[in-house]
């Protein structure tokens, strides 16, 4: 058998590096996306970079939460990560810009390439929502009743954020006013923890904690009840403010909306009576526009148009209602469109 090909720096020159999650939740929807936007490669055992055979593109395996930091400090193209993760890592970068600038280090250096990412995309997997969670039969009924106490999180950055805004709101300071909420001394412990969050009010470690929530089946089961949402997530595509090769940024970014806009819609075709092509085309007015082409039939025509997956059994029903037939229902493999 063939030993690997060794992966040196050499060998990811000219690439675009492209991070995916190397586990967890959002790791199998992700290499769905990848195959279907054909991106060909073959992860070795214990190896955390592919590279692609068919594009000049490297994949590197790397944690969900430490991919915004790779793409922001432009390390690292493109990413896919949740849009959870990205804001925690900008709460972090700037509770440490603030530390900086208090301490007087900070002064902006003129060659320094543009940091952070921007969302190139939403993903249309992996959501959640990161909220506040309280034990369900106790005392605090909203956020602000937790200041002062014990958060356990594994989003520390944003709970830092979000509490300080809470006590500036109490103290009856606005929004408005940055200084407010940036960098003031909580009064309100956050408690960094890095996994089974649930368990801290229940083992006394925590009153309160900040944590995902998908089914609420680990919330329900952990006796806790949320009482507010920090961020709504999923998944996104980011990319680098200065990526190395634009073009194939824009390559990947198109084919992963095709695939993305493929898996979203169906194709919806059926026959109707030209007197009713009005009132069909109101419930299949298509992504654009619906086809409509004619029947060697004497007033009939046929009618073709993509329809949201999730609509489609409602949109079958009312189509029948105004007469179409011979309705059919088509997977979409790939799409692309400008
Ligand atoms: N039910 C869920 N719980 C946690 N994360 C979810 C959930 N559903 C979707 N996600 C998304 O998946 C991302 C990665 O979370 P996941 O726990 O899978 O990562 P991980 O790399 O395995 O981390 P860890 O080892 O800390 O669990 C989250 O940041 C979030 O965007
Ligand atoms: O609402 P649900 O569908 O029940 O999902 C939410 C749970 O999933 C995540 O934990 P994960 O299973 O990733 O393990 P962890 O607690 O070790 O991070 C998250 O931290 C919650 O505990």
């Amino acid at each position: 058998m063939a030993a690997p090909e060794l992966i040196s720096l050499q060998s990811l020159e000219g690439r675009l590096l492209f991070a995916v999650p190397k586990k967890g939740r959002l790791l199998s929807a992700s290499l769905n996306l990848l195959e279907g936007a054909d991106i060909q490669f073959k992860r070795e055992n214990r190896l955390d970079i592919a590279l692609v055979k068919n594009l000049p593109i490297a994949l590197v395996f790397l944690p969900a939460a430490d991919i915004p930091t790779f793409v922001g400090e432009g390390r690292v193209d493109l990413g896919i990560t949740g849009l959870d993760q990205v804001q925690e890592h900008d709460a972090g970068v700037r509770e440490l810009t603030r530390a900086r600038r208090l301490s007087n280090e900070w002064s902006p250096d003129p060659n320094a390439k543009p940091q952070g990412c921007e969302t190139v995309m939403e993903l249309g997997f992996g959501a959640c929502r990161l909220q506040v969670q309280v034990p369900a039969k106790g005392e605090y009924v909203e956020s602000k009743d937790l200041i002062g106490k014990n958060i356990g999180t594994s989003f520390v950055h944003l709970a830092k954020e979000y509490f300080a805004r809470l006590e500036a709101e109490k103290e009856g300071l606005t929004n408005g006013d940055a200084a407010a909420f940036a960098g003031r001394k909580l009064r309100t412990k956050i408690i960094e923890l890095s996994g089974s969050v649930e368990a801290a009010c229940a083992l006394g470690v925590a009153d309160g904690i900040v944590d995902l929530v998908e089914s609420g089946e680990t919330m329900k089961a952990a006796g806790l009840k949320a009482i507010d949402t920090v961020v709504d997530s999923s998944a996104i595509l980011i990319k680098s403010k200065a990526p190395s090769n634009p073009a194939m940024v824009e390559l990947i970014a198109a084919r992963i909306g095709g695939v993305i806009t493929a898996q979203k819609y169906v194709l919806c075709q059926y026959n109707v009576p030209r007197t009713r092509l009005g009132d069909a085309t109101k419930i299949t007015p298509g992504k654009r526009a619906p086809t409509v082409t004619s029947l060697e039939e004497e007033g009939w025509v046929a009618v073709s148009a993509m329809v949201e997956k999730k609509r489609i059994a409602p949109v079958m029903d009312q189509l029948t209602q105004v007469g179409a037939t011979d309705i059919l229902v088509l997977d979409i493999h790939n799409t692309r469109s400008s």
